[in-house]
């Protein structure tokens, strides 16, 4: 909060304040009294703006008619500010206050400059990662036209890299990037670009403390570079769950105004090898095997996903193997609560990283629990992923920030009753209250499909032969036809994993995001207080 004091300026200037921001200020005032003293500003208030009585049309050509006789010079100040739109959106607004006073107007820009200076939370310097290729092809157009301008006017120097092929951020991240420099690192495109900044970061960041990310038990340090998402891709799921709208104008200025989501990652490994990171959706059977037909189906376009989803589900496809898993112990909230994960969430904080982590310690035969059965799907999904399509999410109570990952388990039913799991995504009804569903909130999992005996030599074989071939070769379910595969794959938000048998640990909060999460409807509701930020 800042207020400024100039008795003498013409526009009956004194004391500029906030709604809210003390007692008895319901709306913006612009008064010649300052606030009583004995009021402070409200804890973590951010104010960089203002906004006074619009002035009508007539008025202010009045006042510069009379200023230009008079031969006087009229100066101007004006100050952006973030206003909320409908729909979680954010636009950048602009007040202009005009004044004869030269030096004047100097004071107030020095006094703003000031104020904005002291806010250490405002990257300064970022660096950017364009993928040329992702979504529409649009990435490059909507930086230099939405999002550029945007930067350039909070004064916000960036490094460019528009990307060249796959991996390219990741690898420059990994080991070329002078990160040092940086305040934080954006990348413009979808959930697979978002994908390679957070790999490139965290594995730049374990090698930067010595650890050695192919083990599973190592406990990772936490990435310092907060990482901004400029949605450009075909889904943008990350950005829906961090912000609440896919918006490149809205993400911009969560980045400018400094915002920080920390966000869980799961570290997945199969015998002691890193194979990926995930932050969002883990699914083996349904989704792991609608997207393997997907990925075949590319040049169908995005109606690829309903195709194969359509498929799939007619497929019906379960498969047998064993989860065992770590429940989460000592946390607040569960998988079925009402309550959602939201900006300021009590349950994220609440449950954030503890000094002895007892999951670090995992012994399955000790404290896990372990599950045997026939899975249509086996989901572990570490937010909602809610999206457009199934606002609720695969796991409506998930919290992006509370160390855990929600593990659901389908077990093998009629299609009718899948289909009733499935459809209740789209509705208000609980899709775990079904018998054949259950879901646990646990800290880490494992995975180990029936009839592997060497995963590596499954792995191997998958290469060479190819998964039809394989698959037809250990269906033993069905030793005559060798129809249906033993084997699904591991969706890992998006992209498809080789191995079957892993082992999944959450790790609390180890990256940040240039986002706040989805803020309560009711404050973009009242839209009669357009609240500035
Ligand atoms: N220059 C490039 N050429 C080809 N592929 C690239 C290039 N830069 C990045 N990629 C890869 O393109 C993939 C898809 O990109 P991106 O996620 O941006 O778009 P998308 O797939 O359309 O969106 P979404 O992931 O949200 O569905 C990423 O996995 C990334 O590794």
């Amino acid at each position: 909060v800042f207020h400024l004091r100039e008795p003498s300026a013409p526009w009956g200037g004194g004391w500029l304040w906030r709604p809210g921001c003390f007692p008895g200020v319901p709306e913006w005032r612009w008064g010649s009294l300052p606030p009583p003293s004995h009021h402070s500003p409200p804890p973590g208030a951010l104010w960089i703006c203002c906004r006074v009585e619009r002035t009508n049309i007539l008025k202010r050509k009045f006042l510069t008619l009379l200023f230009v006789k008079t031969k006087w010079r009229l100066c101007c100040v004006s100050v952006s500010y973030v206003e909320r739109c409908q729909q979680h959106r954010w636009r950048c607004a602009a007040v202009t206050f005009t004044c004869p006073d030269g030096g004047l107007c100097q004071s107030w820009v020095g006094a703003i400059a000031e104020q904005l200076a002291a806010i250490t939370s405002r990257p300064r310097r970022l660096l950017i990662y364009i993928n040329p290729y992702g979504g529409k092809r649009q990435g490059g157009r909507v930086y230099e036209q939405k999002v550029a301008p945007l930067f350039a006017q909070a004064a916000i120097s960036t490094h460019v890299i528009v990307t060249e092929h796959a991996n390219h951020a990741r690898d420059h991240l990994r080991t070329d990037a002078e990160l040092k420099k940086y305040d934080g690192v954006v990348c413009v495109g979808g959930d697979g670009m978002f994908s390679e900044i957070v790999h490139g970061l965290i594995w730049r960041t374990q090698m930067d403390s010595s650890l050695d990310p192919n083990s599973p038990d190592e406990t990772l340090t936490s990435c310092s570079l907060r990482i901004g998402i400029i949605p450009a891709g075909s889904t943008d799921c990350i950005c829906f769950a961090t912000v609440g709208t896919n918006d490149p104008v809205t993400s911009a200025l969560h980045i400018i105004v400094g915002d920080s989501q920390p966000m869980d990652v799961c570290s997945i490994h199969h015998n002691n090898t890193f194979l990926r990171y995930s932050v969002s959706l883990l699914g083996y059977g349904f989704y792991g095997d609608v997207l393997t037909d997907s990925e075949r189906k590319r040049w169908m376009g995005p109606v690829r996903y309903d195709f194969s989803g359509l498929k799939m589900f007619l497929t019906h496809h379960y498969y047998e193997g064993t989860v065992s898993y770590l429940p989460a112990r000592g946390v607040v909230g569960t998988p079925r609560d009402a309550a959602r994960c939201r900006s300021g969430c009590v349950v994220c904080q609440h449950n954030g990283p503890k000094p002895s982590e007892r999951a670090e310690k995992y012994e399955t035969d000790d404290c896990g629990e372990t599950i045997r059965g026939k899975f249509l799907a086996i989901n572990a999904a570490s937010m909602s992923c809610a999206c457009p399509r199934s606002p609720k999410g695969l796991s409506p109570a998930a919290h992006l920030a509370d160390g855990t990952t929600d593990l659901i388990l389908v077990r093998k039913c009629s299609r009718f009753d899948f289909l009733r799991h499935l459809l209740r995504h789209t509705n208000k009804e609980d899709q775990f209250d079904l018998n054949f569903v259950e879901v646990h909130r646990v800290v880490r999992f494992r995975f180990m499909p029936r009839h592997c005996q060497s995963d590596s030599d499954l792995e191997l074989d998958l290469l060479e032969n190819g998964k039809r071939q394989i698959f037809g070769q250990i269906c033993r379910d069905h030793p005559a036809c060798g129809c249906a595969p033993a084997y699904s794959s591991w969706n890992c938000d998006g992209e498809i994993l080789t191995h079957t048998a892993i082992d999944v640990r959450v790790h609390c909060r180890l990256i940040k995001l240039f986002a706040r999460g989805i803020e309560e409807p009711q404050v973009f509701e009242d839209l009669t207080n357009p609240c500035a930020i």
